[in-house]
């Protein structure tokens, strides 16, 4: 990198429930291994050369996260705890509320914590080089069908040319993520994900190349999937 870093703060949504994994706990506090996924993710991040801090966005009501804090120092980066709100976004404009405003904001999923190193410093570097914000994604690969709505009978075959799952971080500079997710909200656009906002306020979003195995754990089978994925990682 030849022009100054910016200051990069990872964005780490923390807050949800997780209805659709229909475990006993919030999903992102179930354990692969000896860690929780909440601390895989943390220590994915934690090697991230260009990230300065991190802000880790969780529920008002989070009882778990005491149980894992004192692992925390093993982190290099500083790291502090804002509290979400109702929807993912709500959370994320809550953690960036708490960046200076000149800083970058690299929001993760702390259910995705297969994400690789590697992946994470070529998109901050794509990004910066460009100085335009971008995501993680990955090329579909499977024929896509959209199906009647309440029902798994086929109405289309949908392309699959330059269509691309959404995946996470995603980066911007925090003031043109505010000010997007803000206009968003004032018009009441469905935003699931940072891009979406920006592109609703007319921004441009760039797309680099992902491996698969960044998946969200989001329902059982995604936890057998990913505990695969990081069990092959420590071997
Ligand atoms: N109000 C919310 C909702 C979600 N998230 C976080 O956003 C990430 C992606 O969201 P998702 O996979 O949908 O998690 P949940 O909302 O917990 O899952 P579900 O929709 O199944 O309840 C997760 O790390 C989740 O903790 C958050 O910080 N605040
Ligand atoms: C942000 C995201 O992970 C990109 O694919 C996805 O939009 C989160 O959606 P969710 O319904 O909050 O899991």
């Amino acid at each position: 990198m030849l022009q100054p870093m910016p200051h990069i703060v990872a964005i780490i949504p923390a807050a949800g429930v997780g209805s659709r994994m229909k475990a006993d706990i919030p999903k992102q506090y179930l354990t692969i291994g000896n860690q929780t996924i909440l601390e895989h993710t943390l220590s994915v991040l934690d090697k991230v050369q260009y990230i300065n801090e991190i802000v880790l966005v969780v529920a008002s009501h989070d009882s778990y996260l005491d149980d894992i804090k004192e692992n925390f120092c093993r982190l290099t980066k500083p790291i502090k705890t804002v509290v979400g709100g109702q929807e993912r976004v709500d959370s994320v404009l809550a953690g960036l509320n708490a960046l200076p405003k000149d800083a970058w904001a690299l929001v993760h999923d702390a259910a995705r914590p297969c994400v690789l190193v590697k992946d994470i410093e070529q998109l901050i570097e794509t990004c910066l080089s460009q100085n335009m914000g971008g995501i993680l994604a990955s090329r579909v690969k499977d024929t896509m069908k959209r199906s009647i709505k309440g029902s798994n009978q086929i109405t289309e075959t949908v392309s699959r040319d330059n269509l691309w799952h959404a995946l996470t971080p995603q980066l911007f500079p925090t003031h043109q993520l505010v000010a997007s997710i803000e206009l968003s909200q004032k018009h009441n656009a469905t935003v699931t994900d940072e891009a979406s906002a920006i592109e609703f306020a007319g921004g441009q979003v760039l797309m680099c190349e992902s491996s698969a195995t960044n998946l969200k754990i989001t329902t059982p089978d995604d936890l057998q999937l990913a505990t695969l994925i990081l069990n092959a990682k420590q071997m």
